[in-house]
């Protein structure tokens, strides 16, 4: 039974300085802190119960994405949980369509992210007064009930709300089945943290040994940054070619670094290194680029992935209209939260393209892991061609961290959508007071 008016939502700057060794880095993003806005929500209720949110931002972004949470905090508080959770797609619109605040969105940048980090925070309340993890919640939801949580503005050319419907129908058959499968084999993930663009060639040779050889996940899918220097692409793919061997899964990403002939280009050269896809190989906006490249990789047997960075589920359904993507990589915290994803996943099975998630960030594979669970168990009915992300990076600070094994998530069995962090932590990495940040920025300031 849902309850409770929200009385206070607090939002904090939290910062983890993984640029200092190179982690997360990619031809874009060179000096990536992984950092997120941290939204915690709280209601009049007497069980106590809080509602944590995040959206994934590097570093100095997270301060916008805080004044953004700000503005949009009106829209929540003294608002009764079971009234927005009630009518969940008008409330979702009512945050989408500020008609100050739209303007430097409309639903993209800035503003979405933080509509995602309040979004995330009122899911993961709902799931924990439910008591179910929040693939749970999604799983037991009856199909009426999780399209009315849709905004179909903008979508009802490729998918109506009967549409939805009729393919969450479908789903309900095996669905018990599926979830067993879940819980006894999890879902199959692929690791990317062996090969950030700014690690040596010593470290990425020691982190492939040690997925490879030393761990006992028994990793066998891999993702490479690349798009800076082909020579040095070259050496670093034949590299960890070499050392996962021909039958595992290499992966490769170029953080949009790319013009379209240039990403054609590239690729042709790096293609005897067999990657099953090329992700992000140019401007997130260019959905007809996506189509180019796709169509000139096909002879070479490389698909093209993006998401990560696609703003909404509008980008989202043309990308799919322009068959400009073989894997659609949806994002936790990009797009407006549990809410807009399940447009997209419905959308990605009505054109059967596969979803492979992206997680790499702060907390990504910590929410992500929910939304790929409800779409194996209730909409896709598969696992073909399909991985979730994983990064090894900053679990520890959350409450209720991944779980990996024989290299698959392992449903999440708390309540909620495992957003919550430790305090202690949270403390310790608060921008700009948080001792690690008083510490390093004294640091700098000596060297200066
Ligand atoms: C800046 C992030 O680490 C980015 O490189 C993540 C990414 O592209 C991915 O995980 O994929
Ligand atoms: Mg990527």
């Amino acid at each position: 039974m849902v309850r409770g008016r929200v009385s206070r939502l607090s939002v904090r700057d939290v910062r983890f300085p993984t640029s200092l060794g190179g982690h997360g880095s990619d031809a874009m993003h060179t000096d990536p802190d992984y950092s997120a806005a941290y939204v915690i929500i709280e209601t009049d209720a007497e069980d106590g119960l809080k509602g944590y949110g995040i959206t994934f931002t590097l570093g100095k972004g997270t301060e916008v994405v805080v004044c953004a949470v700000n503005a949009l905090a009106h829209h929540v508080l003294n608002k009764d949980l079971k009234d927005i959770v009630g009518d969940f797609r008008g409330f979702y619109r009512q945050l989408t369509s500020d008609g100050q605040l739209r303007w430097i969105g409309p639903e993209k940048g800035v503003v979405h992210l933080a509509t995602a980090a309040v979004l995330n925070a009122v899911w993961d309340l709902w799931a924990k007064q439910e008591g179910k993890p929040l693939w749970k919640l999604l799983v037991d939801m009856d199909p009426r009930t999780l399209v009315s949580c849709i905004d179909f503005r903008y979508i009802t050319d490729v998918l109506t709300e009967e549409d939805a419907y009729e393919i969450l129908q479908k789903g309900q058959v095996g669905k018990k089945e599926r979830e067993g499968h879940m819980l006894a084999h999890g879902y199959p993930a692929y690791t990317t943290s062996c090969a950030w663009l700014g690690y040596s060639d010593d470290t990425l040779k020691q982190m492939v040994l040690l997925k490879v050889a030393l761990s006992d996940i028994n990793w066998h899918r891999f993702k490479v940054k690349v798009g800076a220097d082909v020579q040095d692409d070259m050496r670093r793919c034949r590299l960890i070619r070499d050392m996962i061997g021909p039958e595992n899964t290499l992966m490769m990403d170029a953080n949009q670094r790319w013009d379209v002939p240039e990403a054609v280009e590239w690729m042709s050269k790096l293609a005897e290194f067999k990657p099953l896809w090329i992700e992000e190989p140019t401007s997130p906006d260019d959905i007809l680029g996506h189509a180019a490249i796709s169509k000139a990789l096909v002879p070479l047997g490389i698909g093209v992935a993006t998401g990560e960075q696609c703003h909404n589920r509008v980008i989202f359904k043309q990308l799919l209209q322009a068959n400009a993507l073989q894997f659609l990589q949806i994002d936790s915290c990009r797009l407006g939260s549990v809410n807009e994803n399940l447009s997209v996943l419905l959308m990605a099975k009505k054109f059967e393209i596969p979803v492979c998630p992206h997680a790499g960030g702060v907390g990504l594979c910590e929410l992500v892991q929910h939304l790929i669970i409800f779409d194996y168990i209730s909409v896709s009915a598969s696992l073909e061609n399909r991985m979730c992300e994983y990064v090894d990076h900053l679990h520890e600070h959350f409450k209720y961290p991944v779980k990996i094994r024989q290299a698959s998530y392992m449903p999440p069995m708390d309540a909620g959508y495992s957003t919550e962090m430790k305090e202690e932590s949270v403390k310790k990495h608060q921008y700009p007071d948080g001792e690690v940040w008083k510490k390093l920025l004294a640091t700098q300031e000596n060297q200066v």
